[in-house]
């Protein structure tokens, strides 16, 4: 399987985000990729304020072009995420996947949300205009179950293990982490959750732009179930370009059968 994460900056119209993620998903098209990850907010530059200007139901127009691009490039797209608005006028930070032909086949809602202050460093308060998200979400695809969770949720271990109890070997993860917990955490969140649960973990960061409010820390990547750092970028804009061997998966698992070897007799995770 062969994957590609778009790091691309993020301005402030909406549409020329669109635009400039479809000039990198033609490139990715262009090295016969299957999958195409973009980040997280990938079409609103990441600030509370912009979340409920920016949203638009299911269905709206970006959605729409979104489709429109999976089913023209005949591709797997995991279109970051983007201000999602329900009939109450919730605000979610929503990513939609959409398959080969077009068809949305899931839709995860971010979790947990991102309320943080470190002292000297970052402060940001998704809850200030975000209402989380309650699903777990692992879809379907040629390759097997892909599951699918948002930047901050990549923080909470039993969230993986609920994808993986439901099948996923590959987690795929549209974000923005900061100068702060950006060069402290990502690489080791991302090892992690690949260790803890054997299967490929894949980062989608937007790039750096020292002039926004919020200043990602870039470095999109993909970890393999080994732990091992399969690619990895700088904090520039660029496309990943990475080959998935599925096969370690099963090998790894195989020889350390971690999972295999849960006291389910003593702890369990599930839903409520
Ligand atoms: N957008 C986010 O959820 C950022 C998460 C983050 O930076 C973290 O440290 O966690």
């Amino acid at each position: 399987m062969k994957i590609a994460v778009v790091q691309m900056h993020v301005g402030e119209d909406k549409l020329k985000n669109i635009a400039h993620a479809k000039s990198f998903i033609e490139r990715a098209a262009a090295k016969a990729v299957d999958l195409v990850v973009l980040p997280e907010m990938f079409c609103c530059p990441y600030e509370t304020k912009n979340f409920p200007i920016y949203a638009e139901r299911d269905g709206g127009e970006s959605f729409t072009q979104l489709a429109s691009i999976a089913k023209e490039y005949a591709i797997y797209l995991v279109a970051g995420s983007m201000p999602e608005k329900d009939d109450e006028e919730n605000v979610y930070n929503t990513s939609y996947v959409f398959n080969r032909h077009g068809e949305n086949i899931a839709k995860h809602r971010k979790m947990h949300l991102f309320d943080i202050d470190v002292d000297g460093g970052q402060t940001f308060k998704e809850s200030e205009t975000l209402t989380p998200g309650n699903n777990v979400t692992v879809f379907n695809t040629e390759f097997g179950k892909i599951g699918l969770c948002i930047c901050y949720d990549l923080r909470f271990p039993e969230l993986a293990r609920l994808m993986v109890d439901e099948g996923a070997e590959i987690i795929v993860v549209p974000a923005a982490f900061n100068m702060t917990t950006g060069p402290a955490h990502w690489e080791i969140l991302f090892r992690n959750r690949a260790l803890d649960n054997q299967v490929f973990m894949i980062g989608a960061a937007p790039a750096r732009d020292k002039q926004a409010s919020y200043i990602s820390y870039g470095h999109s990547l993909v970890v393999s179930p080994w732990g091992d750092i399969v690619e990895k970028l700088d904090e520039k804009e660029n496309l990943l370009i990475a080959n998935l061997d599925r096969s370690l998966v099963k090998k790894v698992r195989k020889e350390l059968p971690l999972l295999a070897h849960r006291r389910n007799d003593i702890y369990t995770i599930s839903k409520q």
